[in-house]
């Protein structure tokens, strides 16, 4: 069991390198396998345990994978794959192995999906999924545990998704990137990372258009090639050390290419954060006292749900009363009754959390219950007085790289430990 300590009390400051994105990085190996010849290249690639469970597990289709950890890359070759079989062991530790669905059909022929991981967020549907696959000619079969997707050659089609899914945007993209015909997908995700998974593909040599519209068209190719690809950088732990130097009275410069933090940035800004771009670093200090906040969670370019949790750790740490209405997912606020356990005034009615601010936090034993509520439960930490204790760090760990050793070197006093229970 993965345990993180943080003892509380320390102003983060200096340089943060921002990991490559792991909503982009996981995608992006489902389409590596989509490449029937020569070996796909990855760089930038954070090194989390997600990549380290999406790696085995397109190792367990057949393909021949090398991780280099220091170099940040991921050699793939998928010429030879084997297995059309997802099995439940890996499959349900992550959510990004439904992303091995396409390759496998246009590839095999099937998909046997034994298990889909992933945060425990509430409802979290994939029939945009399975019903895509439908209109695209596939066959499937829901059983009770294992779904079965068969298809000898899928057909472009007019799909609709109902909500702009993520991954679901992912997925159809690449079932209609080899499909025969033209595929229009509506209502489609709009997220910087399924840009940069089209980028790739497009790369590859799939004919992708209106990208970022919300109407994708794709003319199916007849086949798709390795190439070489830098996965964009992470606005989620972006924004989360962002939120470190805020909630610590810090100042940090943040290194990642390109990055935008959007409309996180404004909200803090309105919390009394200050950034300024300086080339190609973003700049962020916090000095006086943080304002409350409201947050609506939305899809792209809303406000990220991923970011709710971290941000409600902050407005726990603000002056006054601020209100967060979740909706995308329907069990997103495991966080409160933790954050409780230190001090904070968290209520939740619903979709809707009342943050009352502020109160000192204390530390205490808290458990992470997911992925952003054990990184907000870290915030929490770093503001607190005493020492915190994080169960289920590996939560933590499936979505950001070398977490302890990254803010150790911004001054934060924090240590990750395995321990038997
Ligand atoms: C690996 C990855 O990229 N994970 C991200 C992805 O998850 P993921 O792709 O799973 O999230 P979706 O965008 O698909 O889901 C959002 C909402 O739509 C609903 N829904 C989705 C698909 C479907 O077929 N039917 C349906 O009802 C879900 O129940 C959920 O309430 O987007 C989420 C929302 O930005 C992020 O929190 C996750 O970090
Ligand atoms: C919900 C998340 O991830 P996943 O979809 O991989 O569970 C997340 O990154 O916060």
């Amino acid at each position: 069991m993965v345990r993180y300590r943080v003892r509380g009390g320390n102003a983060l400051r200096g340089t943060a390198f921002i990991q490559g994105a792991k909503n982009a990085v996981l995608p992006m190996i489902g389409a590596a396998l989509l490449a029937a010849k020569g070996r796909t290249v990855l760089r930038n690639v954070p090194i989390i345990e997600d990549v380290r469970r999406a790696v085995e597990l397109a190792e367990s289709v057949g393909a021949y994978v090398e991780l280099h950890e220091s170099e940040r890359t991921l050699v793939i070759d998928a010429s030879r794959l084997t297995s059309a079989v997802l099995p439940a062991e890996i499959a349900r530790r992550f959510r990004g192995s439904v992303l091995f669905t396409p390759a496998l059909l246009h590839r095999l022929g099937e998909a046997i999906i034994e298990g889909i991981g992933g945060c425990n967020l509430g409802s979290r549907n994939l029939d945009f999924h399975y019903l895509g696959y439908k209109r695209l000619g596939a066959l499937v079969d829901e059983g009770e545990t294992v779904i079965h997707v068969k298809a000898s050659g899928l057909t472009g089609a007019t799909l609709y998704l109902d909500t702009p899914s993520h991954t679901g945007t992912e997925n159809l993209i690449m079932a209609a990137a080899l499909a025969k015909g033209t595929t229009v997908i509506e209502n489609a995700a709009l997220e910087p990372e399924v840009l940069d998974v089209i980028d790739m593909l497009t790369k590859m040599g799939a004919r992708i258009s209106g990208g970022g519209t919300g109407f994708i068209t794709v003319e199916g190719v007849e086949e798709l090639h390795a190439v070489e690809h830098t996965v964009m950088p992470d606005r989620l732990d972006a924004g989360v050390f962002a939120m470190a130097a805020a909630i610590t009275g810090g100042e940090l410069s943040l290194v990642g290419t390109g990055l935008d933090l959007g409309v996180v940035r404004y909200k803090l800004e309105q919390m009394g954060v200050e950034f300024a771009r300086q080339g190609a670093v973003l700049h962020v200090r916090c000095e006086g006292p943080l304002r409350p906040i409201n947050i609506i969670t939305d899809t792209y370019p809303g406000f990220a749900t991923d970011l709710q949790s971290p941000m409600m750790t902050v407005a726990a740490l603000a002056d006054g009363t601020s209100y967060i209405h979740e909706r995308i997912f329907d069990g997103r606020f495991a966080l409160a009754g933790e954050l409780n356990k230190m001090g904070a005034n968290v209520e939740v009615d619903g979709s809707r959390a009342i943050v009352r601010g502020r109160t000192p936090l204390v530390g205490a034993r808290v458990t992470a219950h997911d992925l952003r509520s054990g990184i907000a439960l870290v915030l929490a930490g770093l503001a607190a007085e005493g020492e915190t204790q994080i169960d289920s760090g590996y939560l933590i760990d499936r979505g950001h790289a070398h977490l302890a050793a990254r803010m150790r070197a911004l001054g934060a006093d924090i240590t990750r430990e395995i321990s038997e229970r």
